[in-house]
C-alpha cells in the first residue's frame, strides 16, 4: 500500500474520533443526567492524543513518549467505552467494578513499562486490552434488550473488532524477531480502517441505543401501573377501546371488574407493604391465568378490569369461576402470612359489543361487582345481557 494511504486513513481516522468526541461531549451537555456520554466522548478524545504521540515516532519523538506513554494512554479508549455502557445499563451514577479495573489497568502498565522497548510488545499489550474491551462490551450489550437488531448490529462490529485485534496479535507474535513483511505491515496498517468502522458505527448507534430505549421506558411509564406492570386505568380503556372500534359492532366480549375482598383490613393488620404484595401476586395469577390477547388493567386502589375478546358466555363464565378459584388456592399465603386472601367479580357479557358501549359496560360490571360483594365475597356475579 503507498505511504499516502496510510497517511490519509490516519488523518481520517483522527477526524472522524474528534468528529465523535465532539459530538459525544454534545450530547453529554444536553443530556446531562446520562454520563455514559461523557465516558464515550473521553473515549475519542484519548485516542486523539493518544494516536497523535504514537505518531511523534516518526518525527524522533523519544519513546518514553511516543510509545510508552502514548500505549499506556491508548489503553483507555476502549475501556472507557465499557465503563459508558455499564452506566448506560445500569443507571448514572452505577458504581463501576474499581478494584478489577484497577488491577487490570496495573498489570497492564508494569508490563508495558517493562517491556516497551522490546519488539513488539507495546502494540500487542494494548491489542490484548482492546480485546479484552470488545468482550466485555459484548456481553453488556447482551443486557440491553430492546432495541435488539441495532443492539446486535453493535455486538457484531465489537466482535469483529475483537477478531481483528486477536490477528494483529498473532501476526505481531510470528514476526516477533523479525522486520514486518510488506504484506504483513499493510494489514497490519488496514487494522486502523477496522478501528475506524467501530468508531463511526459506534458513534452512531449508541445514542440510538439510547434515545430509543429511553423513549420505550418514559412510554411503559406513562401506560403502565408501577406496583404491578399492569396497564394503567388511562392505557387500558384506550387499549380496550381501540380493539373494540376495530372491530366494530356485534362482537361477542366480556367486560369484568375485580376486587380484593377485606383488602383494607389486610393493609391494617399485616401492613401496606404486605397489600402491596397482595396486589401484585393478584396481577400476576390474572396474567398467567388469561390469554395474550385478553385485556387486564389496573384501575386503581385494589380493583382491576378484564376485557376477554372473541369469547362465548360459557366460556366467559368459567374463566371468571377459575380466576377467583386461582386466587384462593394460590393467594393462601402472601408475604409468608397466611392472610387466605380472595377476590369478587363482576362480570358482563354482551354479543352486541361495540366501543360506544364500553363505558357503560363498565359501569354494569362494577355494579355486577357490588352484588358480588353484596353476596358474601369470594364469589362472581355474570349478567348476560344477551
Ligand atoms: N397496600 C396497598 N393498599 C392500597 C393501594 N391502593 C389502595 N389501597 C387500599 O385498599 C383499601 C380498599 O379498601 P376498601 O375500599 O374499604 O375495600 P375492602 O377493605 O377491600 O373491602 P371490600 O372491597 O368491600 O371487600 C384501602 O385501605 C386502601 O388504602 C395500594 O396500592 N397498596
Amino acid at each position: 500500500m503507498p505511504d499516502l494511504d496510510l497517511a490519509t486513513l490516519i488523518v481520517v481516522t483522527l477526524v472522524v474520533n474528534l468528529l465523535v468526541a465532539l459530538y459525544m461531549a454534545l450530547l453529554a451537555r444536553l443530556q446531562p443526567q446520562q454520563s455514559a456520554f461523557r465516558h464515550w466522548a473521553a473515549a475519542c478524545f484519548i485516542f486523539v492524543l493518544a494516536s497523535l504521540l504514537a505518531t511523534g515516532r516518526v518525527y524522533q519523538v523519544p519513546a518514553v513518549f511516543s510509545v510508552l506513554l502514548a500505549h499506556a494512554l491508548l489503553a483507555l479508549p476502549p475501556l472507557l467505552v465499557a465503563t459508558g455502557l455499564l452506566r448506560f445499563i445500569e443507571g448514572p451514577l452505577a458504581k463501576l467494578p474499581w478494584p478489577p479495573i484497577t488491577g487490570w489497568m496495573l498489570v497492564y502498565l508494569l508490563a508495558l513499562g517493562s517491556s516497551y522497548s522490546y519488539h513488539y510488545s507495546a502494540a500487542v499489550l494494548n491489542a490484548a486490552v482492546i480485546v479484552t474491551s470488545c468482550v466485555w462490551g459484548v456481553k453488556l450489550l447482551q443486557q440491553i434488550e430492546p432495541p435488539r437488531f441495532i443492539n446486535r448490529l453493535l455486538q457484531t462490529v465489537l466482535a469483529l473488532h475483537a477478531l481483528t485485534m486477536l490477528m494483529e496479535i498473532y501476526l505481531y507474535l510470528r514476526y516477533w524477531n523479525t522486520a514486518l513483511p510488506v504484506a504483513v505491515a499493510d494489514i497490519l496498517q488496514w487494522i486502523l480502517s477496522s478501528h475506524l468502522l467501530l468508531t463511526t458505527v459506534a458513534a452512531v448507534l449508541l445514542p440510538l441505543i439510547f434515545f430509543i430505549t429511553r423513549e420505550q421506558t418514559l412510554l411503559r411509564q406513562a401506560n403502565q401501573d408501577e406496583l404491578t406492570q399492569l396497564p394503567n386505568r388511562r392505557y387500558f380503556l384506550q387499549e380496550s377501546i381501540a380493539y373494540l372500534t376495530r372491530k366494530g359492532d356485534n362482537t361477542a366480549a366480556t367486560v369484568m371488574m375485580l376486587d380484593l375482598d377485606h383488602f383494607k383490613a389486610i393493609n391494617d393488620n399485616y401492613g401496606h407493604n404486605t397489600g402491596d404484595v397482595a396486589l401484585r401476586q393478584v396481577a400476576q395469577i390474572l396474567t398467567q391465568e388469561l390469554r395474550k390477547t385478553d385485556f387486564i388493567g389496573r384501575l386503581g386502589g385494589e380493583e382491576f378490569a378484564i376485557v376477554l375478546p372473541d369469547t362465548t358466555e360459557t366460556e366467559a363464565r368459567n374463566i371468571s369461576q377459575r380466576l377467583r378459584l386461582q386466587v384462593e388456592q394460590q393467594a393462601r399465603v402472601v408475604d409468608g402470612k397466611a392472610l387466605g386472601l380472595t377476590i369478587s367479580i363482576g362480570a358482563v357479557y354482551s354479543s352486541h359489543f361495540s366501543a360506544g358501549q364500553f363505558e357503560r359496560l363498565l359501569k354494569q360490571a362494577d355494579d355486577a361487582l357490588y352484588d358480588a360483594k353484596r353476596s358474601g365475597r369470594n364469589t362472581v356475579t355474570f349478567y348476560c345481557l344477551g
